[in-house]
Formats: C-alpha cells, sequence, structure tokens
C-alpha cells in the first residue's frame, strides 16, 4: 500500500520489502544530492533503522553510491563512550559505517569524553562550522541547519530522536542540539537534534515497524489525526516525509 498527500507518502511493507524499498529511496536521495551539490547529509538514529539500511550493503548501491560525498550524522545519541554497547554511534558502525567507504572524517561522532551538555555543545559548534563551510546546507528562512535526509525511527510511545512526550525539550525552538539527563528511556544522558532542526531538513523518513507502534502511528495518520500531545506528530519537514511502515504498525489504520 503506498499513499501520497500534500509532503507526506506512507508506505506499508513486508519487513524484507521494505529495507529494499528504503535503500533505493536512500540512493535515490544520495544521488540527487552528490550530482547538485557535491555532498550528501545523512542523519542517522538508532534501534532497528540501522539494519532496515542493509541492502545498501548489497549491489548495487555498495558498488555505485557516491560514498566519498557522505557525511554522517546522529540525530540522537547517548552520552556513553563510542565502543559501549548502548552507543548509536556503535550500532551505526558495526552495522553499516565500517562496511562502506564512507572518509572517517566525514562521519561525525559525539564527543565522548564530554558531559551530556559539553557534547550537545560541542556537536552544535561543529554543525555550525559545517554549515560555514557550506557542507550542510541552511535554510534561508531561518539559519537553522537544512540536512538533506534524516531517518528517524518512533518509540511506541510516540518520542523520536530523544525528544519525549511530554519533555520540555519538545518545546525546545532556539537551540540545535540539545541535552537530555532524564530521559525515560535508558541509558538517561542523551544529545539530541532539536524539533526546529529536525522539520528545516529537505526530507524526513520514519521507519516504524512493529504491532506495539501501531497506536501511535493511528494517532498522527488515522483519521482521528489525534498527535498533539506525540513528537512524532510534529515532524513536518520543509521538503517530504515519507513512513515506511510494516503491517504491524499499519494494522490500526483504516484498510
Ligand atoms: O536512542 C534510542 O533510545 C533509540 O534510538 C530510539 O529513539 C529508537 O530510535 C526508537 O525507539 C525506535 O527504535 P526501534 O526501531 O528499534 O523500535
Amino acid at each position: 500500500m503506498a499513499e501520497t498527500n500534500n509532503n507526506v507518502a506512507v508506505e506499508v511493507l513486508e519487513k524484507e520489502d521494505l529495507a529494499v524499498s528504503l535503500a533505493k529511496y536512500v540512493a535515490d536521495l544520495s544521488n540527487k544530492f552528490t550530482s547538485e551539490r557535491g555532498a550528501f547529509t545523512v542523519c542517522l538514529s538508532g534501534g532497528s533503522l540501522i539494519n532496515y539500511l542493509r541492502k545498501l550493503l548489497e549491489p548495487p548501491y555498495v558498488d555505485t553510491l557516491e560514498w566519498s560525498k557522505w557525511h554522517v550524522f546522529w540525530v540522537d545519541e547517548r552520552v556513553v563512550p563510542k565502543t559501549h554497547e548502548d552507543s548509536n554511534y556503535k550500532l551505526a558502525l558495526d552495522g553499516l559505517l565500517s562496511k562502506v567507504p564512507i572518509p572517517p572524517g566525514n562521519v561525525y561522532a559525539i564527543n565522548d569524553a564530554l558531559s551530556a551538555e559539553g557534547a550537545a555543545n560541542d556537536y552544535e559548534t561543529c554543525l555550525r562550522h559545517l554549515v560555514k563551510n557550506s557542507i550542510i546546507a541552511s535554510s534561508p528562512a531561518n539559519g537553522f541547519p537544512k540536512f538533506d535526509l534524516m531517518l528517524l525511527g518512533m518509540g511506541p510511545d510516540g518520542h523520536i530522536a530523544s525528544l519525549f512526550p511530554g519533555h520540555p525539550l519538545v518545546e525546545e525552538k532556539q537551540r540545535w542540539v540539545t541535552f537530555i539527563k532524564d530521559s525515560p528511556k535508558p541509558p538517561p544522558e542523551r544529545i539530541t537534534f532539536t524539533l526546529p532542526v529536525i522539520n528545516t531538513s529537505a526530507y524526513a523518513a520514519l521507519v516504524v515497524t512493529g504491532k506495539g507502534k501501531a497506536d501511535a502511528v493511528h494517532s498522527v495518520l488515522g483519521k482521528s489525526q489525534n498527535f498533539a500531545k506525540l513528537p512524532v506528530g510534529l515532524v513536518s519537514p520543509e521538503g517530504e516525509l515519507k513512513w515506511f511502515l510494516d503491517k504491524g504498525a499499519a494494522s490500526k489504520l483504516a484498510a
């Protein structure tokens, strides 16, 4: 099933087909941005997303994508050492980044020697430098960084990045990167992009699978559209938003 409305597209697929479709989607955007601007800025999340990107490691993509022009960031990161099992960097390194020729200097991990606050400030400074050098585009409308692609997961509670329902960080309007020390989902200390940064992106994809996500998906995409309280309902990129759902996550949407 595929539906498109304004700037929002929804695709419901079997898990294996979802991985195939997601790889094509990312590859098409990589080709678009590397030819248009000589760089592709892509932001990763943690969770199952990395596994759903696995088809990028297969032909034709593994041999044909301009990996050397990729610049990789994290939508959110746990404040743990980069070698720790909880690290989103480690997850992506093991599952994707160590298997493709992205220059190590183009992979922007957090500084894991700093506190949560220090790491957030340091990451924002890094982003500001890359905007200045035009590696990351910026929005003429608001000056926020305009990433080419945000790849987002969603928790069963409707959180995206480390923006959790009811938490004051969801309201942050000024900062690019901020920190949380009381995350309801462990580990408690994280840094996260703010909603304005997520929503300034050119493209954003939400990769959401499993029955446990069906209520949150329904509250955003269902007819009642009762999403006011869920961070995921506030995702609205300047460009296009695409939802990749499996049948479980879509199970409460009308047929
Ligand atoms: O930092 C985290 O705790 C995770 O990155 C988290 O935000 C994840 O992206 C979602 O919970 C979806 O995870 P799944 O796709 O694995 O369900």
